[in-house]
């Protein structure tokens, strides 16, 4: 949930809806690098409670200013969950307890929705007569604020990777008709292994706005340093409003710094409305004019001169990886959006939406070859599939070359597809003649996509089998006339 502090002028303010204004006062500096991000505004340290609701509490993970996080035991669905709980006194407040509800319901609305592997997953909300909390996927790691000081900045490929991930992640939420409202870095959670952040989940939807069923609007929630001049305006949202915030976690992360700063909230809101940004080149060493371009672009004072969309967003981002605009740092192996553009491009996927697309590039087998490399021996048994990602390979049967298979195409499929054991034998040799990389699956990988996904897979299995019954058909058509 939004932190709430209040802001003097957004208090005085007139809000359309007759609501109250809130501003959450970010205090950018003061990012600690454990996972409580924030001091609890009201209520105090209790012990862990064994148990919350059917869930066994293993430890507390993080506060905010209404809730508590802890590390929970689902027994029934045998995994850990993250249980947030609304600190009972936030809700009693006379003041802002209404608002404090209202965020719990705000996101109570949305379990079971949200189904984004860049999104965290909301599994139940509980209300009972002493209690609310919400269970939601547990994320291993941290929030992104850590990794806003300006003595732990990650490699500036690895944060627009972040943003890429999180604009795929914003697009499919103002699909489902929602613009989130409080984009900041402690709102991001990161996947950590080995102290390197792998992955990230956009989270906390207390303060979500939903297009379709909100009639009345609290104005100006959110967090000042990351808040778009329309949305401190208390002027009308859209997904531009997210995307603005989104380029202030990027430049917030880049640089080590908010895109802008004042001495006071009244400062900041006068330089958000007017000043402009200091390029993130000019404050941190590496980043270039493109760069500066993409991010720039997101935090334009108006609205329609951002991007027109989430994927133009997204696709700006990619181009910078792709076009090697950001150094590769200590970043030397394949970006998961990499992957992800590279499989949009490719014919065998072009039934699969975004969110079955991250699945195969999370779950598939990414594997690089040397020329010369053989894939597959002819009377070898063989359970897996491969996809060509890069590179070319032969296939050659009896001393003949009978093919050379490009990118995106399939090999080894016939095995995999074969209805018997004794028939899951390779029936070619296949060679790479390029550096190669496929990405392959077996069927016990195959087996834990999603039911929608692995129906995509069979379609396009269709695809390719009745492409080659044709040209098979085609060929004998040909060699018959010939004869
Ligand atoms: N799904 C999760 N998995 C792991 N840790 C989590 C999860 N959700 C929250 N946390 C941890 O708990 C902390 C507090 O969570 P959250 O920010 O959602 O609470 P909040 O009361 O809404 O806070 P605020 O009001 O400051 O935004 C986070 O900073 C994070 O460290």
């Amino acid at each position: 949930m939004p932190s709430v502090a209040r802001s003097r002028r957004a208090e005085s303010a007139s809000t359309p809806s007759g609501a109250g204004a809130r501003v959450a006062a970010e205090a950018p500096h003061e990012a600690g690098a454990g996972a409580s991000s924030s001091a609890p505004a009201r209520g105090g340290q209790g012990p862990l409670p064994e148990r919350i609701g059917e869930y066994r509490i293993l430890r507390k993970l993080g506060e905010g200013a209404t809730s508590e996080v802890f590390l929970g035991l689902d027994e029934f669905h045998a995994r850990e969950v993250a249980i947030k709980r609304v600190r009972q006194a936030a809700v009693r407040d006379p003041v802002d307890g209404r608002y404090y509800s209202r965020f719990f319901a705000a996101e109570a609305g949305l379990v079971g929705r949200l189904q984004h592997p860049h999104v965290v997953q909301i599994y139940d909300a509980v209300t009972t007569a002493d209690e609310q909390y919400l269970v939601m996927e547990y994320v291993p790691g941290n929030t992104l604020r850590p990794y806003c000081r300006p003595d732990q900045l990650l490699p500036l490929e690895l944060i627009v990777e972040i943003g890429f991930k999180c604009a795929m992640a914003l697009g499919y939420v103002f699909r489902q008709g929602l613009i989130h409202r409080d984009i900041k870095p402690a709102n991001i959670l990161a996947m950590e292994r080995a102290g390197q952040v792998t992955d990230v989940k956009v989270s906390d939807f207390g303060s979500v706005l939903n297009l379709g069923a909100d009639t009345t609007q609290v104005h100006r929630v959110g967090s000042l340093s990351y808040m778009s001049p329309e949305q401190l305006d208390g002027g009308p949202l859209s997904a531009q409003s997210d995307m603005y915030a989104l380029g202030a976690v990027l430049y917030h992360l880049m640089t080590g710094h908010p895109p802008v700063e004042g001495e006071s909230q009244a400062a900041t809101i006068q330089r958000i409305m007017n000043a402009p940004v200091v390029p993130p080149s000019a404050r941190r060493h590496g980043v270039v004019p493109a760069v500066d371009e993409v991010i720039l672009r997101a935090l334009a004072k108006r609205p329609q001169d951002r991007y027109t969309d989430w994927d133009a967003f997204a696709n700006a981002l990619a181009g910078l990886v792709t076009g090697r605009l950001v150094p590769r740092g200590n970043l030397q192996q394949v970006l998961d959006s990499e992957r992800f553009n590279l499989l949009r491009k490719l014919p065998f996927f072009r039934h699969f939406d975004d969110v079955e697309l991250w699945e195969v590039v999370h779950q598939g087998r990414w594997q690089r070859y040397r020329t010369g490399h053989k894939l597959m021996a002819r009377g070898q048994p063989g359970r897996d599939f491969h996809i060509i990602a890069q590179g070319r390979v032969e296939v050659w049967r009896d001393g003949r070359k009978v093919e050379t298979l490009t990118q995106g195409m399939l090999v080894g499929e016939m095995a995999y597809l074969a209805p018997s054991k004794e028939e899951r034998l390779r029936t070619a040799d296949v060679v790479a003649v390029d550096p190669l990389t496929t990405l392959s699956f077996t069927p016990e990988t195959l087996a834990q996509l999603s039911v929608a996904c692995r129906g995509r897979f069979n379609e396009a299995f269709i695809e390719v089998l009745v492409e080659r019954l044709h040209a098979a058909q085609e060929a004998l058509s040909q060699h018959s006339r010939g004869r």
